[in-house]
């Protein structure tokens, strides 16, 4: 019986082989160099799972600016060359966000396609409605929670918290009483988010449904959405409004398929939001003092001094004007942020790269953009937290070939081109608000001794977390 079952699982695995190589041998033809591992269907998934960044790293090194990985029954070409990568933005037709975050969205959500018109206007209402139209009401609205909250915190004795904790709290709380409304189940949201977004990466890969059935991962997503289906009482953004009709106007849709499609964008509004607050934090948090006085300094100057009642004034228009602050979050973007951007190649297309090679890149193939953040040719020392880096930042960068090259091409903590994330003007709104009234309200240091770790398997698309999730801060009310 043993020998009969091992015979058909070699005979398995010999088919599996036979029909990887043969696929192989079809994308490896006229295509980027292909690294396929030797697992069928799992690839290079492990090695490439344990830390992204340094794998594309390593293989860029070995096989050039542009290669394909073959990762969990999925090939995906990667392009590290920010010439290629600005080529590639310009081009959203041929390479395109909206298809990846279907088809990502479809196996993370298990949403149903939209007709493309109406997905165009649902895309048209979010950036809308989240870089110009509601952005000062959203801003306000975190402005006005998280002084709320504040109060809670004051303390006249040293209190230690846990700032991965304390920051996850604060900003998933603020945020979705922001954009969902004030009345919105934020408590639930939150405390079924956490759990979603640590097994987003693997709910959103290419394992059949029905693993992701049996192992308890859709049940982990579904009671994150539950709770995301606006309700008129909870005052959400004109956006979510606009989708919520738009979504539960599909035939037969289920209402675990409507709560996923309006909790994609509370996931989207979290997921790096929290992350980058908790770096900016501790970042800031470990400057010497003088250059804390300075940061204080430029608050001060900006907003004013605290109302005898102990409010701070901060007005939408003068986030803007809060450069070191703004230094600060877009260092700890470069430093922490993973590797990529997505986009789908539409057509089969004959892709001229930088370097003068050609390739022909497949129909409907998935494609990972290489962010530069940690070349040392655009960013000198690139591994060391240098505060004030992006205040003498030029906006276009000179690139190895001796082209000019936008900054954006090389620094994309949001992506790039027609799809660069519609909410990073909120997020970092929200970020500076927390740093105006923790530097201005609190004496802080971080107690922990030890270099925090970034895990590096969650490096992919995210702002990588602290490994461990446990950095320990005190603080008190400021004399
Ligand atoms: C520090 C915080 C954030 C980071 C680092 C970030 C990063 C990104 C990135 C890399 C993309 C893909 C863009 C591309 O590939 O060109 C994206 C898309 C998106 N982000 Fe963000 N994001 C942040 C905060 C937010 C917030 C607060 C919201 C909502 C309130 C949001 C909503 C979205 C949406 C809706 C998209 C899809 C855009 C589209 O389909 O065109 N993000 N974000």
């Amino acid at each position: 019986m043993i020998t009969e079952a091992f015979i058909l699982l070699a005979i398995i695995y010999v088919a599996l082989m036979l029909f990887f190589n043969k696929v192989h041998r079809k994308v490896i033809s006229k295509g980027p160099p292909l690294i396929c591992g030797y697992i069928p269907f799992v690839g290079i998934a492990v090695e490439y799972g344990m830390d992204p960044r340094a794998k594309i790293a390593q293989l860029s090194e070995k096989y050039g600016d542009i290669f394909t990985i073959y990762v969990m029954g999925q090939f995906i070409t990667v392009v590290t060359n920010p010439v290629d990568v600005a080529k590639i933005y310009s081009s959203p037709k041929t390479f395109n966000f909206f298809e990846v975050g279907i088809e990502f969205g479809n196996r993370a959500f298990t949403l149903p396609r939209m007709d493309d018109q109406t997905n165009n206007t649902l895309i048209h209402d979010i950036h809308h409605g989240l870089q110009s139209q509601e952005l000062p009401v959203l801003t306000e609205r975190a402005n006005t929670f998280i002084q709320r909250d504040f109060k809670n915190f004051r303390s006249k004795d040293w209190k230690k918290v846990n700032l991965v904790e304390w920051v996850g709290d604060i900003i998933s709380s603020v945020t979705l009483r922001a954009v969902y409304g004030e009345n919105c189940n934020f408590k639930e949201m939150a405390k079924t988010f956490f759990p979603f977004d640590d097994k987003f990466a693997i709910i959103a890969s290419n394992i059949p449904f029905a693993v992701k059935k049996k192992t308890g991962l859709f049940d982990i997503r579904d009671s994150f959405a539950t709770n995301f289906v606006p309700r008129p009482e909870d005052d959400a953004c004109l956006f979510l409004h606009k989708r919520y009709d738009a979504f539960k106007g599909v035939k037969d849709l289920s209402s675990i398929q409507l709560g996923n499609a309006m909790s994609i964008i509370g996931w989207a509004a979290l997921t790096n939001t929290i992350t980058t607050t908790v770096w900016t934090i501790y970042h800031l948090l470990k400057q010497p003092q003088s250059v804390r006085d300075e940061v204080l300094d430029e608050i001060r100057d900006v907003l004013g001094e605290r109302s005898d009642g102990g409010a701070l004034e901060i007005p939408y228009e003068q986030l803007s004007n809060l450069k070191k602050v703004d230094a600060i979050v877009s260092e700890s973007l470069r430093l922490h942020f993973g590797v990529l951007s997505s986009r789908m190649c539409m057509k089969k297309h004959n892709f001229e790269s930088s370097s003068g090679r050609s390739y022909e890149l497949p129909a409907r193939g998935l494609m990972l953009l290489a962010s530069s953040h940690h070349d040392p040719h655009f960013f000198k020392d690139p591994e060391t937290f240098i505060w004030d880096r992006f205040l003498h930042m030029p906006s276009s960068v000179i690139a190895k070939n001796g082209k000019s090259i936008p900054l954006s091409s090389v620094y994309l903590p949001f992506g790039g081109g027609a799809n660069l994330c519609p909410g990073r003007f909120f997020a970092k709104n929200e970020i500076k608000i927390m740093v105006c009234l923790l530097l201005t309200s609190f004496d802080m240091k971080v107690e922990t001794e030890e270099e925090p770790e970034t895990d590096k398997m969650k490096w992919t698309l995210q702002v990588g977390p602290f490994k461990e999730g446990n950095i320990e801060i005190r603080y008190k009310n400021k004399e």
